[in-house]
Order: structure tokens, then sequence, then C-alpha cells
């Protein structure tokens, strides 16, 4: 579904990522990892278009990325969430997440009420998935951070995508928040979605994903099956082994 093909971004004299080429199939959740500063949201950005790499392409559905600007990534079918939330903090929780589905207006169609009653239909059936259907007339600062990574995802299925990329939806999440994102990730597949998760929770991962590749300093070292990443030495030794991660790991089991 989409191939990663050979990119390399530099910003000034650092790479951020070499030469990484990896395909994620169709109806999987593909994880990638890796320590800070890896490349990991350096490549969300390429896919989303926001940066433009050196070298490389990225394929989705056998179609380059690469022609498309950052705005019209949504009509292909690809969304994604932020690592630091991004809604809007003066709309309440229907107004963000109609934000996500706006781009099926145009300048002509915004009174249209028909469009309005779909778009209210829609948000309805996401908020109820998600069940955050009794908060979407809250604002912002009256809701959990929790609540608040839900809403964010409403958001980006609201345009029904058939790829997401999640950047770090359990970040700041407790242990019950963060089996509730599991489970949301999982609800997605169910539904026929791809997913690309980038994530340092550990446990999540290994408990979420079909396949998982690891980059290090921008350049891949290790690809498979969770069973076989936690296995692999190399993967150990840079980043499931020690220091920050392994204590986040251990807090969130
Ligand atoms: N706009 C930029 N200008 C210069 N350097 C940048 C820029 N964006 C990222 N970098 C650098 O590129 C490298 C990769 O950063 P990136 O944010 O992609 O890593 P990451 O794997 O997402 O890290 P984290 O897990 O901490 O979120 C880092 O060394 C970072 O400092």
């Amino acid at each position: 579904m989409l191939n990663i093909k050979d990119i390399t971004v530099k910003f000034g004299g650092l790479k951020a990522l070499e030469n990484l080429s990896f395909t994620i199939q169709k109806n999987t959740i593909h994880s990638l990892i890796g320590p800070n500063g890896a490349g990991k949201t350096t490549l969300f950005n390429v896919i989303t278009r926001i940066i433009k790499p050196n070298k490389g392409n990225i394929l989705f559905n056998n179609e380059s990325l690469l022609n498309l600007k950052s705005n019209e990534i949504i009509y292909k079918g690809i969304t994604r969430t932020f690592q630091n939330l991004q809604l809007f903090n003066y709309m309440n929780v229907y107004e963000n997440i109609l934000s996500g589905y706006v781009h099926t207006f145009n300048k002509n169609s915004f009174n249209d009420k028909k469009l309005k009653l779909k778009a209210y239909d829609v948000i309805l059936e996401i908020s109820e998935l998600l069940q955050i259907k009794n908060r979407l007339f809250s604002y912002p600062y009256q809701l959990s951070y929790g609540i608040l990574k839900r809403v964010e995802i409403a958001r980006a299925i609201v345009s029904k995508p058939s790829l997401i990329l999640f950047d770090e939806p359990a970040a700041g999440l407790n242990n019950q928040e963060t089996s509730e994102i599991l489970s949301i990730l999982n609800l997605l597949k169910s539904k026929g979605k791809t997913i690309l998760l980038v994530e340092h929770d550990m446990s999540l991962v290994m408990k979420v994903s079909d396949e998982i590749t690891v980059i290090n300093f921008g350049k891949k070292i290790a690809e498979g099956a969770p069973n076989e990443i936690s296995l692999n030495e190399e993967v150990i030794n840079v980043y499931l082994g020690g220091g920050k991660n392994v204590k986040k790991n251990i807090r969130n089991k």
C-alpha cells in the first residue's frame, strides 16, 4: 500500500533519514520505532508533504505522493495525528472533528444543508465509535488529556482515510488510557484501515503491531514481527536495552 523508497532527508549537515526503504502492507498495523532523534517524525513529515526529501520516493498504491501538496494528501485517503495535540482551543469537540471533514465542502457548498447533515451523521458515527459522543459540545480545556487524544483521532478518521499515521498516540497517557488506544488501533484495523504507528511505549507496540521497522540515526537497522524485533541484538543494544525507554516500558506495564 505504501512504499517508502530510498528516502534521504538532510537538515544542513545532518542526515535525518538516509536511504530509508520499507513497505507497509494494506490492513496492517506497522510500527516505526527507534531512539529519540532517529527520524520518525521526519518520515511522517515527508509522507504528508511537509518536508521534501533530498532523495527517494513515496508510493501510495503505486502513485507517487511527491507530486502532491500537503493539503492534497487527505483526498488520497491519508491522515495523521500529531505528537503534541494540535486541536483548536476556541472550537468545541464537534467543530474540531468537523475540521477534519470540511475538505469535502467548497465555498459554494458551505451552507448546503444536505452536506451539513451528512457531516453531522458522520461525526456522530465517529464520536460513538470513539466514545466521545457525550463530549461533542465541550471545549478542549474542559477535557482530560486522554479524551483530547481521542478527539484528535476522531478528527483524523472522520474523512474515512485508508491510511492513518499515528505519532505517539500513547505519550502522556496512563495505563488505562493507553489500553484504550490499543483497542482503538485494533478497532480501526478491524474496519480495514492501515496504520503506521510511531510510539515509544514498547508494551503497546509489541501487542498491537503486525510488523515493526526499527531505525537509528535515520537508517533502518531491523524489520520484522514483534517477537523477532524483541530478540534482535542490535535493536536491544540501541533501543530496547537501556535508558529512558526501558523505564517508560516498565511504567506502562
Ligand atoms: N526542521 C529541522 N531542522 C533541523 N533539524 C531537524 C529538524 N527536524 C528534525 N531535525 C533533526 O532531525 C533528527 C530527526 O528528528 P525527528 O524529530 O524526526 O526524530 P524522532 O525519531 O521523531 O524523535 P522523537 O522520538 O524524539 O520524536 C533529529 O536530530 C532532529 O534534531
